[in-house]
């Protein structure tokens, strides 16, 4: 009988990395180098694979809805027309798919100008294989990114559209607080198409951060509402905004910022961090050293630009502390109750110059981190801020390095049952719970335990607790009143590249149908999917070879591969508690 030799030659395993380190042996000992790189390939594809002046994603964009488990709404997603319709998980079945089926890197192959899907065999493969699901649905081709000859021969506006296309493209954001990049991208812009602009009124003593030379637009995030959805005696009398958010605070009148936040009082104080909106210090009061006291210092009603943006006003500010107050009384609550959400101590209003001692702190973080916020000198004896006095709830989970994937495992479990109360208790979306607004401590309880429709739960903690900060585009439903952010005339922010969570945007922008009043715990759903990619091919692990390990990062996986077809965290954390 006529055998066939169908044996493959020896280094047919080998992949390009291998043959490129065949003549080097030496490199091949450092066995991490391999890891390494592949490692960072998936991980930056999200940023090249976001970024839609190179990709264009046609169809269903997003990994998860290729081949939903159980169809639910999300499975007939589509990004449509005017949105950028990029997605950039680093997702398993991302991972799997045609980009990265290939011996060269994808992401040079990427930033080949002019390839396109004809001249690609790798592409003619994927034509030719139609019975491939995952292949079909997803029809990605590579395109030039701009067609130069057609703007050097296209009439004034056609040019003019295209390099606002370009620049609009350009919009790749870092991970994680994309307010601070917007403004400095939007900075950036502005300085570009506008003559600069002498400011010989500028103080010397203000250096490189002070007001930027363009007076910005008004921004989306100053475009809080409040709906009364019932009338009631103060819908019809209604307080001023400014008496709301005094009786918030349980004062008359503001207090001076000098004596409320008196150097005296304040132990071991340092500035921790920083927002577009305000300054974030630290302290230890000095009446009760058990605890850790964060500030959160934001200017409101004044005349000035500060950080590039319009301060808020006393209606702007009233919802982002109901919210925060109302989140927080979720501890005590009877049905719905939760303590995954940041312990607020006091709200206070003040006035006056910022205090010298916080200054000083300020100076020492530019020194050291370099503030990209403008000096507090800048405002005046009469300027009010509101300070929201919180528990110090840890670091951010960008910073975090988890023990293995058994600890970010429930950490997700935590994130999905808090969400799953305050969808409960308030109708409650976060709307922008990117990896710097959850913060992690350690803690030695075991378990800790949430109510959910009266119902008890528990959640192991794995040694670590974790807390859901920043409301700024939060939407909830008190009183019948319904707080939330309009999004609806924002356009960078759905333009954005650079993550999957700039994909996040949009996909609650496709949910809510562009309408930010609407209830759609869906948003909560697409967090907590950003989360899990985070947990899954972003953050850092201390033992990340241990088969506790890979079996939880599996299970991670596998989660995550169903994600999107839960309706909401509610749905999703029982799918978790019927599982184990
Ligand atoms: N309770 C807290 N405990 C510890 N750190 C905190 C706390 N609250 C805020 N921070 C730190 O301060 C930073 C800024 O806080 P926050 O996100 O609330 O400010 P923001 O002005 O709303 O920011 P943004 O620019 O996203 O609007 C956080 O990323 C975090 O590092």
């Amino acid at each position: 009988m006529d055998s066939v030799n169908i044996t493959l030659p020896d280094d047919a395993w080998k992949d390009s990395f291998d043959k490129l380190l065949d003549p080097r042996p030496q490199l091949r000992e450092l066995n991490i180098i391999k890891r390494n790189v592949r490692r960072s390939f998936n991980f930056d594809s999200s940023v090249e694979n976001s970024n839609s002046n190179l990709l264009s994603v046609s169809n269903v964009s997003h990994p998860n809805l290729l081949e939903p488990k159980t169809p639910g709404p999300s499975a007939n997603m589509k990004l449509t027309a005017n949105n950028v319709s990029s997605i950039s998980t680093p997702c398993p079945k991302r991972l799997r798919s045609m980009l990265f089926d290939c011996a060269l890197s994808p992401i040079g192959g990427l930033k080949l100008d002019g390839l396109i899907a004809d001249l690609n065999p790798k592409m003619i493969e994927v034509k030719e294989n139609a019975e491939a699901p995952i292949r079909k649905t997803k029809q990605v081709c590579f395109k030039p990114n701009v067609d130069k000859p057609q703007i050097a021969v296209a009439d004034r506006k056609r040019t003019k559209t295209v390099l606002a296309e370009i620049r609009r493209s350009s919009l790749v954001l870092q991970p994680g607080k994309w307010q601070k990049n917007l403004i400095t991208w939007r900075r950036t812009c502005h300085q570009q198409d506008m003559p600069p602009r002498s400011d010989p009124g500028q103080k010397q003593s203000l250096p490189k951060k002070s007001t930027p030379a363009v007076n910005l637009e008004a921004t989306i995030r100053n475009s809080r509402k409040s709906v009364n959805v019932k009338t009631s005696l103060e819908a019809v009398m209604p307080l001023s905004h400014e008496k709301q958010v005094l009786k918030y605070c349980n004062q008359r009148r503001a207090l001076r910022f000098g004596t409320a936040y008196a150097a005296s009082k304040m132990i071991g104080s340092s500035k921790i961090g920083e927002g577009v909106y305000g300054e974030v210090f630290k302290y230890t009061p000095k009446n009760s050293t058990e605890i850790d006291v964060v500030l959160k210092v934001i200017p409101i009603e004044g005349e000035i630009q500060v950080n590039g943006e319009t301060q808020k006003t006393f209606e702007q500010i009233l919802p982002e502390i109901i919210i925060s107050k109302e989140m927080c009384n979720l501890r005590d609550n009877q049905a719905n109750a939760t303590l995954g959400y940041v312990d607020i101590y006091n709200v206070c209003l003040v006035k006056g110059h910022y205090p010298d001692h916080l200054i000083h702190l300020w100076e020492d973080f530019d020194s050291a981190k370099e503030s990209e916020n403008e000096h507090p000198e800048i405002f005046s004896d009469s300027q009010l801020f509101i300070v929201l006095e919180l528990k110090y709830a840890g670091t951010d989970l960008s910073t975090f390095t988890f023990l293995n994937a058994e600890q970010s495992y429930y950490a997700l479990q935590q994130i999905a049952s808090a969400l799953a109360v305050g969808e409960e208790a308030l109708q409650f979306e976060h709307r922008d719970l990117h990896w710097g607004n959850i913060l992690i401590e350690k803690t030695d309880n075991r378990e800790l335990a949430y109510k959910l429709n009266g119902k008890d739960l528990s959640v192991k903690t794995k040694g670590i607790k974790l807390t859901i900060i920043d409301y700024t585009l939060s939407r909830v439903t008190v009183d019948e009143n319904c707080h939330y952010n309009d999004l609806s005339v924002d356009e960078e922010l759905f333009e954005a590249t650079g993550d999957y969570q700039y994909d996040i945007y949009r996909m609650m922008r496709d949910e809510l149908k562009n309408d930010w009043s609407k209830y759609a715990p869906k948003t909560n759903v697409f967090w907590i999917s950003y989360i899990n990619s985070k947990l899954i091919d972003g953050v850092k692990y201390r033992n990340p070879n241990s088969k506790t390990h890979k079996l939880y990062l599996d299970k991670l996986k596998t989660l995550q591969d169903i994600m999107l077809t839960f309706s909401s965290a509610g749905d999703c954390i029982r799918h978790i508690n019927n599982c184990s």
